[in-house]
């Protein structure tokens, strides 16, 4: 049975917006019954998620290979829809490796990784899906750049609000243009940011992944948990607390002792009533399995 798996993923990192993300171990499973007269994907979303060929994992296959045999599949999954840690990326990047497996093509993760971004319009979502841990990846002029980092010896304190917020409607909050001198301001943190987790520099990483000047100021009325959240971190003396993606997940990386510490506070606060999650960081990304 062929088995495919791809871990969740944390974007933007703060400075890093569309192209700083890091996967986590919260996977998405995906396994192949069967053939079939036709596609069907059973799965633990309800009715928001089709289970035919409209289901974003199947259509994504399609894309790449149109004249694939439907199958039976089934599909698990513990990350949330919608909520910051990239499994619209996780979905497209199942359907890919779906395809090129079924098909037989012999496609390069870089070759994957092109079309994943093409299809998710940005990569640092889909680059640590398919790499795992830590990438710094660039799209432009429709040329997909990225580079693994090192493996941060890091956990994630990871906090998901009830509320779904989707990744479209939170880059509608963004402005279409930024000062020149806001922008060189942005780029001069995030390009630090880069230097100092290339290094594992954590005393200059982590409180930069504070200072965005990119995305986070506009998106965070529709997340009051960001602010909550990096104000109770620093009464620990935590830093390292930004908005997952598009939000509204707000993550915190750190020692794992510290996080536990973190997420006690966190859970006596009525307002933050949604999951908690301490996760290690996913080394490996998409993983495929025969047997
Ligand atoms: N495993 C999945 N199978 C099918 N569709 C999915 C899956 N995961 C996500 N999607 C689609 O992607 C949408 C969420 O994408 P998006 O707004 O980018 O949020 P996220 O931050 O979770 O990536 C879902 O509402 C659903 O339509
Ligand atoms: N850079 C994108 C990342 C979106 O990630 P998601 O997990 O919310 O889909 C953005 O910030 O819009």
């Amino acid at each position: 049975m062929l088995t495919i798996s791809v871990p969740a993923t944390s974007a933007n990192l703060g400075p890093g917006f569309d192209s700083i993300g890091i996967a986590v171990d919260m996977q998405l499973t995906l396994q192949v019954i069967q053939p079939s007269d036709h596609w069907r994907i059973d799965h633990p979303f309800g009715e928001e998620v089709p289970n035919d060929e409209h289901n974003l994992i199947i259509k994504t296959a399609l894309t790449l290979e149109p004249k694939l045999k439907p199958q039976h599949l089934q599909m698990t999954s513990k990350i949330p829809l919608a909520r910051g840690l990239g499994s619209s990326s996780t979905a497209i990047v199942a359907g890919l490796v779906l395809a090129n497996e079924l098909s037989g093509r012999q496609r390069s993760l870089d070759e994957l990784l092109a079309v994943a971004t093409r299809l998710e319009g940005h990569p640092d979502n889909v680059a640590p899906a398919i790499l795992g841990g830590l990438v710094v990846a660039t799209y432009v002029n429709e040329q997909v750049h990225a580079v693994k980092l090192p493996l941060p010896n890091l956990f994630a304190s990871v906090y998901v609000p009830n509320e779904e917020l989707l990744t479209s409607a939170s880059r509608e909050a963004l402005p279409t243009s930024l000062p020149f001198k806001q922008a060189i301001a942005g780029s001069s943190v995030a390009n630090t940011l880069v230097a100092a987790l290339a290094t594992q520099d954590w005393g200059v990483a982590l409180p930069l992944l504070e200072a965005d000047q990119f995305h986070e100021r506009y998106r965070a009325k529709l997340v009051p948990a960001l602010a909550t959240i990096r104000e109770t971190a620093h009464q620990l003396g935590i830093v390292g607390t930004y908005l997952s993606g598009a939000g509204p997940t707000v993550l915190t990386l750190g020692d794992y002792g510290q996080l536990t510490e973190l997420q006690q506070k966190l859970q006596q606060n009525v307002a933050l009533s949604g999951q908690y999650y301490l996760l290690p960081v996913d080394a490996t990304g998409v993983k495929v399995q025969n047997s």
